[in-house]
């Protein structure tokens, strides 16, 4: 991670780069033409646009986790992020030698601290083919590379056996999911009866009124620099949980205090995003980053400020906990 991309290696993922400005006027039409959004089978494809355009830019600026965790004084951004995603791995109660799915693994970080804590082996699925070679080579160099195996392909059709995996997890990833259901019956599929299942979903929360314009606004943005088909309301999770057979054991928003803001490390970055913007600039004028690099880098400081008003308004949370159960009898769901 300390030897992680530097500027001058930002890319447009597995675009090209004279193709990096086209696909991110592509992105923007999604949004542009509500009805496309709505068509469900072309939202990976949109995703995997999204992933392409953001990927260089966040392991640049953020880190190889793709996710926020709430900060906690005293500790670094890092040990903050990997104590979130140790405590996802100890819910699941997995062993060494155990194996566990990530569905939507991103670049990999969560999975090396994952296997590194518990001794699991973790297979991660990403819709993303650039995330797999960076997740694939950041595993090489943290020699565990026999603990974790990265897949490229789509969480709402895996290629993975029925009760295959003895737990599984997602981080900040199954938002992307038009249907939580489709995404959630999958791992419901290949997981053990008898496994535990934990996810941190981005949600709104109960203080989100429709009926306010500032909150449509900020979700609205959220939704917008994200690639998200419509945000959920923390009310649906469980339900939806529930609807393809999983027992519900625990669920909590671990944003609500006594954690500390996790947009703090957002608000903190604002020096840091115009030194972003200024390199960004200078480099696709001179031919070193492809030129919608730009663009991009500007849509997600807007993304960061939205975000930020989503946390401090406490009108959404990128981390609503929910710890589900693949019951030992899988005959007949619970209502
Ligand atoms: C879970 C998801 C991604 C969450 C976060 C990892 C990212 C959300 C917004 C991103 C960022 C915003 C501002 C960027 C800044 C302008 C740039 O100079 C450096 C990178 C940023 C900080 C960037 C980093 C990643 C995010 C925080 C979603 C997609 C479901
Ligand atoms: C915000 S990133 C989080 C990555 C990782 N969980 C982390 O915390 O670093 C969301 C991830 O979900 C993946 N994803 C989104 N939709 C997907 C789909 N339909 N199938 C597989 N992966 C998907 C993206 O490719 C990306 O890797």
């Amino acid at each position: 991670e300390q030897t992680g991309k530097n500027a001058a290696q930002l890319s447009g993922g597995s675009i090209s780069a004279e193709k990096v400005q086209d696909k991110y006027r592509q992105y923007w039409s999604f949004f542009h033409s509500p009805k496309q959004i709505e068509t469900i089978d072309k939202v990976p494809a949109f995703v995997d646009t999204f992933y392409n355009l953001v990927t260089d830019i966040y392991e640049w600026g953020w880190g190889q986790s793709f996710h926020f965790s709430p900060s906690i004084p005293g500790k670094s951004h890092r040990d903050a992020t990997r104590l979130h995603e140790e405590f996802a791995v100890d819910l699941l109660k997995v062993k060494p030698g155990d194996r566990v799915l990530d569905a939507g693994c991103g670049v990999g970080g969560p999975m090396r601290s994952i296997a590194s804590h518990s001794g699991a082996n973790v297979v991660g699925i990403t819709i993303n083919e650039y995330q797999v070679n960076r997740a694939r080579s950041h595993n090489k160099k943290a020699g565990l590379d026999k603990l974790c195996e990265v897949v490229c392909g789509n969480f709402l059709q895996m290629p993975f056996d029925d009760n295959s995996f003895d737990g599984a997890y997602s981080i900040e990833a199954t938002c992307h999911a038009p249907r939580l259901e489709d995404v959630y019956a999958e791992i419901y599929r290949v997981l053990k009866p008898g496994s535990l299942y934990v996810s941190y979903e981005w949600v709104t929360t109960d203080l989100y009124k429709s009926e306010d314009p500032t909150h449509v606004e900020i979700i609205q943005g959220i939704e917008r620099g994200d690639a998200l088909p419509g945000l959920r309301s923390y009310y649906d999770i469980a339900k939806i949980a529930k609807k393809v057979g999983f027992q519900v054991l625990r669920e909590k928003d671990l944003a609500k205090p006594p954690s500390r803001p996790w947009w703090s490390r957002l608000k903190m970055g604002r020096i840091a995003y115009w030194r972003n913007h200024i390199l960004v600039t200078v480099l696709a004028w001179l031919g070193i980053a492809p030129k919608g690099v730009v663009d991009v880098h500007e849509m997600l400081y807007h993304t960061a400020n939205y975000l930020t008003k989503g946390g401090e308004t406490g009108i959404f949370t990128p981390m609503h906990m929910i710890l589900c159960k693949k019951p030992e009898s899988t005959t007949g769901h619970e209502s």
